[in-house]
């Protein structure tokens, strides 16, 4: 078992509350099913700046990585070879409008309708998690 893979991914969240959501090419790994934009850490990367490239090559938006806001992480401990860890921002303000530079489909809804498309398992959880967020009343400036 390999040093644990670690992921970063996004939670764009628009001003009607929805998320985005990506469906990965049939043919790699977790093809067709549905998950948060990002990817992979490369070494010497810090994670919100990997996520803010993945988001441009993914895309084609711009985001500054103080905009990225930690939400929460997931393991999953079956992946064949090492672990996957992912870490999940929450995104608000970006600047341009994403187009599915590198997915088969992009999606835009409310979390509770999201949970019925299929995903990778470490989305499930986190997705959870997102919709708790976003019901919950909006933190005390
Ligand atoms: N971006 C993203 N990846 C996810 C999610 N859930 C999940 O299990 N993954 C997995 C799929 C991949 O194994 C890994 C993300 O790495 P990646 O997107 O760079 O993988 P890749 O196959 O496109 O890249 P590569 O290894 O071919 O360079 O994490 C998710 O919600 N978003």
């Amino acid at each position: 078992m390999g040093s644990p893979i670690l992921v970063v991914a996004a939670a764009l969240i628009d001003a009607q509350g929805r998320c985005l959501m990506q469906q990965r090419p049939v043919g790699k790994q977790h093809g067709g099913l549905w998950e948060f934009p990002g990817g992979k850490v490369e070494p010497g990367e810090a994670p919100a700046d990997a996520l803010a490239r993945e988001l441009a090559e993914e895309l084609g938006i711009v985001v500054a990585p103080a905009a990225l806001a930690p939400l929460s992480f997931a393991v999953d401990p079956n992946r064949p070879g090492a672990a996957l860890v992912m870490l999940l921002y929450r995104c608000t303000r970006w600047s341009g409008v994403p187009r599915a530079l590198a997915a088969d489909a992009l999606r835009w809804d409310v979390p509770r309708a999201l949970a019925d498309l299929p995903m990778p398992p470490v989305d499930v959880p986190l997705l959870a998690t997102l919709q708790q967020a976003l019901a919950a009343p909006a933190p005390l400036a």
